[in-house]
């Protein structure tokens, strides 16, 4: 139970096609938790008090609090928020609808209106990272972040410089359908709760990404909803982990790994804060590949063809003669 005594009742949750188990919820003392992060496999952590210092960050806090600079909202006309790459859709010239509107808002205009929202409107996501124009008290906040341990996990690990702090805002309900990213993430649940479902990243070809050039680049193309299985038939064999986090929880959601996430129906809107980390050096390599190796060598040789060719019709035809009767 949560302060306000909303909470979330796995009953209500919607049941895909697909079976789940359940991702492991730990303490970060316990020393299977080190173990997991360091072979890229997801963990719940309960006690990290990774953003304790953000506890508090509930509507009224953040627009007193958050600034006046200029924030990203997504508004959906249904639950879904599928991420668009605007920039690919310039570069070759396409033509392409997104899904989702994006605008920019004033921090208090946004609490206003999530304040007044209601079942049956338009959707609203606001996503941006933070910035230096926070107020003096979230910067302390900021700077109050268990930095001694998530920098511990950095260095362990490897991994590159912290490249931004997304700070999710969602109304109940709200769905960023299933895609992977490019780099580490720790994801720190604030207020309300969130189900995550991931599947690793072994299960690229049940799937079935866009193309690197597609503004849906990182996305599946499978609808959870209506999967259509005559298009995507290897969909019928995933299986996934899921979980779901409240206030004080932080997800290890390793580079690569497909995660949709779902802010739970019945509850209050949620808000999250993700530390995205580069990856590391690779340093010493080992054989076979691991699937989330093989995910970027795909990738690579995507944008080669793409850059080569000039033409994205073109990459198809050129991979299927590649393969077919040959590697087939
Ligand atoms: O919380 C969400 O809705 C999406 C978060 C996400 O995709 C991420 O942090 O990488
Ligand atoms: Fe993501």
């Amino acid at each position: 139970m949560s302060e306000n005594g909303k909470t979330f009742e796995e009953s209500h949750f919607h049941l895909y096609d697909f079976p789940t188990v359940s991702i492991p919820r730990l303490s970060h003392l316990n020393p299977d938790t080190d173990r997991l992060i360091s072979e890229m496999k997801p963990v719940v952590l309960t006690d990290t008090e990774l953003v304790a210092s953000a506890q508090k960050w509930n509507l009224d806090y953040l627009e007193k609090n958050i600034g006046p600079g200029s924030y990203t909202v997504y508004l959906s006309n249904n639950k879904k928020f599928k991420y668009f790459d605007e920039s690919k859709i310039r570069e070759h010239n396409l033509n392409f609808t997104p899904p989702t509107e994006r605008i920019e808002m004033k921090f208090w205009d946004f609490a206003e209106r999530l304040r007044n929202w209601k079942d049956g409107e338009k959707r609203m996501y606001l996503q941006q990272p933070l910035n230096d124009t926070v107020g003096k008290n979230m910067v302390d906040d900021f700077l109050s972040f268990n930095w001694n341990w998530i920098a511990r996990q950095k260095k362990e690990n490897n991994w590159g410089p912290l490249t931004s702090n997304l700070l999710l805002i969602s109304t109940p309900g709200n769905i960023t359908p299933v895609h992977y990213d490019e780099q580490e993430n720790f994801f720190a649940q604030i207020h309300g709760y969130k189900r995550f479902i991931l599947f690793s990243p072994d299960c690229y070809d049940k799937l079935y990404p866009h193309p690197v050039w597609h503004p849906h680049d990182r996305q599946s193309q499978v609808d959870f909803d209506v999967p259509q299985y005559d298009k995507f038939p290897k969909f019928h064999d995933i299986s996934g982990q899921e979980a779901v986090l409240g206030p004080g929880d932080v997800l290890y959601l390793p580079m690569y790994w497909w995660h949709h996430v779902e802010t739970v129906q019945h509850g209050d809107y949620a808000v999250s804060l993700n530390f995205w980390y580069k990856s590391g050096p690779s340093g010493k390599i080992t054989y076979p590949l691991q699937g989330f190796q093989k995910m970027a060598v795909m990738r690579n040789i995507e944008k080669m063809l793409v850059e080569t060719l000039k033409d994205v019709n073109e990459v198809g035809p050129l991979l299927q003669a590649l393969v077919e009767g040959r590697y087939t």
